[in-house]
């Protein structure tokens, strides 16, 4: 068959069985030579990959892994060295190849490199050496990754959703090759780590997390799909350097013109005042201000909440078009984590869509989950009850406020306190300084809660001796906050005070392991994985704080005696599949008791059925 090229606007047709030649003999098989610039091509691609494509498959790639017959039965022949080595030598050969970079970025970019060309040796790579490789595909790299993602980027990974998309969101989904999705991970880029907006640049969280959810939790990398949602960023920086890979404008804000009519309105009108119960668009009458109150309110808080309505109205039928094609097109059972969403978001979202999805944000929950953990397991060391502590957090944001909420329902559940009662004993302190109950009018909604009674105090140092906390929590994002002082009043007031610095990257940091005598980092990454792993496998339809709660103590139980005789209050990441897999049956087991589980029977053995679900990236025989 002769390329159709009938004249200079026609397309180019390629035809793979084509022989047209271009001067010099050279086959131009796929007509891409002869096409002018201005002519359209067709990309063109076979579906059973064999020869080249094989080796070009991520999915199927295996390199000089590759048999004598897999050669011969694939074409393969003449395309690779004629040795023919193991996965394992393979991984030998990564590993050092790595250790040979001494910039973690290096490294980084070199794992990233080997995910796009063997995804089976990259997670056989990543889960032989998880310790020494999780910082580099996750925190603390993966946030250098982020801020310069657009200098590194070589091949798109992951979905990249923006406002340009809006209206179209169920076709973008569509356009991702994998279709038995079973996890996604989220960001809109605004709290990457604690570096702030990183906008699109933050798709090295996604994609990050997913690498995890394989390695450490066993969920197929196909039904991994990593996703960051667009809507501009307000980071100067990015917004001035040419190399930056999102839209180059700020945050999605609403329309003015709307806005301004709707002021009209309210100066115009007569009612006493108004009552809007929730900032959340969707919450909102479509004529707000007609709404009769039952507490009034000024015209100033009105006019605040209807520019925050407007402000956010087009990120919220963004990230709203979204929720309603991912359930549409992946089902009821999909998980979508969400991840280093700014609090402005994040827990209004995770409110909007905790009835309606599966929906898990992992810097509330899943910190709160691992961090309980680490504290019921650091009550071996330190004695007592959970009840019998005192606790101070620097930083009142997501993850803050998500362990303080945690701890406080787990004390009341084991005490039966009322959870108000019991909160009376957890602190927390934002850039404002402690959280007290003459500031309560100016708090945003998640800290209300913790607005005790107490006189105003800025400092931490002097917030750590007049609370006198048991046990100090940094989840502030801001690097050396845990002085030499601070953690000196810290052992002065406790005989084993108990401190965690859980900001990342390294930079931010509250205080380092070895600035701290009792310290560990605990991460979500203990979690979420086992966690995710176990919605997954007992088809688990809605997150129940209970679950938490389960996946918690299911981590703490995992500490060994040798693991407490070396200090430690969370297992080492060396065993890590087989933790995730007790987190998983912990979590599954919760949801078939609560009647959140559709996957029936229920498995008898539950950590077998788990283990048994989990992706190994040993190579698979080709026929
Ligand atoms: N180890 C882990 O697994 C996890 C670590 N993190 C890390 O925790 C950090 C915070 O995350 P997240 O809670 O989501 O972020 P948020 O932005 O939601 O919260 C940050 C909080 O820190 C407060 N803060 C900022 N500066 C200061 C300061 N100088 N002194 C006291 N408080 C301050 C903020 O106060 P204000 O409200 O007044 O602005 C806010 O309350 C990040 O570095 C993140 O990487 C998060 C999740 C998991
Ligand atoms: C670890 C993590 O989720 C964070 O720092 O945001
Ligand atoms: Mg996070």
């Amino acid at each position: 068959m002769e390329n159709e090229m009938k004249n200079d606007d026609s397309p180019v047709v390629a035809d793979i069985h084509g022989c047209a030649t271009i001067a010099g003999g050279v086959q131009d098989v796929y007509g891409e030579d002869r096409a002018t610039e201005d002519q359209l091509l067709t990309p063109w691609s076979t579906s059973v990959a064999s020869g080249y494509t094989l080796l070009r498959d991520p999915h199927y790639n295996k390199g000089l892994a590759f048999t004598e017959q897999e050669r011969d039965a694939h074409y393969l022949r003449g395309l690779l060295p004629p040795t023919v080595i193991s996965q394992d030598t393979q991984v030998k050969k990564q590993i050092q190849l790595i250790r040979q970079y001494q910039v973690p970025l290096q490294k980084y970019t070199a794992m990233m490199a080997l995910q796009l060309r063997n995804e089976r040796l990259f997670y056989k790579v990543l889960i032989d050496h998880v310790e020494e490789l999780l910082p580099v595909v996750y925190t603390p790299t993966v946030g250098e990754a982020c801020q310069k993602y657009g200098s590194i980027f070589m091949r798109p990974h992951g979905l990249y959703i923006s406002l340009k998309e809006k209206g179209k969101i169920l076709e973008v989904l569509r356009n991702w090759p994998e279709r038995k999705i079973q996890v996604i991970v989220v960001t809109d880029g605004e709290r990457i780590l604690g570096l702030g907006d990183l906008g699109c640049q933050g798709m090295g969280i996604p994609v990050g997390k997913l690498a995890l959810y394989t390695a450490l939790g066993g969920v197929r990398p196909s039904s991994c799909l990593p996703i960051t949602i667009d809507v501009g960023t307000n980071n100067e920086k990015l917004l001035n350097d040419e190399l930056y890979i999102g839209l180059k404008h700020r945050r999605a804000t609403g329309q003015v013109c709307d806005f301004l009519s709707q002021l009209g309105h309210i100066f115009n009108c007569s009612h006493p005042g108004y009552r809007i119960f929730n900032l959340w668009p969707s919450t909102i009458p479509e004529d707000p201000v007609g709404l009769y109150t039952t507490r009034p309110m000024s015209r100033w808080s009105i006019i605040m909440n209807l520019y925050r309505y407007f402000l956010f109205q087009e990120y919220a039928e963004l990230l709203n078009e979204f929720m309603i094609a991912v359930k549409k097109n992946y089902g009821e059972k999909i998980l979508v984590q969400f991840e280093d969403f700014a609090n402005h978001n994040a827990f209004d979202l995770l409110e909007k869509y905790r009835s309606t999805h599966l929906v898990f944000n992992d810097d509330i929950q899943g910190t709160a989950s691992v961090v309980l953990a680490g504290l019921v397991a650091a009550l071996k060391l330190v004695g007592g009850s959970l009840a019998d502590h005192k606790f101070l957090f620097l930083g009142a944001g997501e993850a803050g406020t998500g362990i303080a909420e945690l701890i406080a329902l787990e004390i009341s559940k084991r005490t039966s306190l009322p959870v108000d009662e019991v909160r009376k004993n957890i602190w927390l302190v934002d850039s404002k300084g402690l959280i007290v109950s003459s500031r309560k009018e100016s708090l945003q909604h998640f800290k209300k809660p913790w607005a005790h009674e107490h006189e105003p105090v800025n400092q931490l140092l002097d917030c750590v001796n007049q609370i006198k906390p048991t046990v100090l929590i940094g989840t502030s994002g801001q690097g050396k906050t845990f002085t030499k002082e601070v953690v000196e009043s810290m052992a002065s007031n406790n005989e084993k005070p108990i401190i965690l610095a859980l900001s990342n990257p390294t930079s931010q940091s509250e205080c380092t392991a070895e600035e701290a005598y009792t310290w560990s980092q605990a991460n979500n990454a203990y979690i979420f994985p086992g966690f995710g792993l176990g919605l997954i496998m007992s088809g688990t339809i809605r997150v129940h704080d209970d679950l938490l709660l389960a996946a918690s103590e299911a981590l703490a139980s995992q500490v060994t005696q040798e693991n407490y005789d070396n200090g430690l209050i969370f297992p080492p990441f060396t065993n890590i599949r087989n933790i995730s897999a007790h987190i998983a049956a912990s979590v599954a087991a919760k949801a078939y008791d609560l009647g959140l589980a559709t996957r029936l029977p229920q498995p008898k053995d539950l950590v077998k059925f788990a283990e048994s679900c989990m992706y190994t990236p040993t190579y698979r025989n080709y026929r």
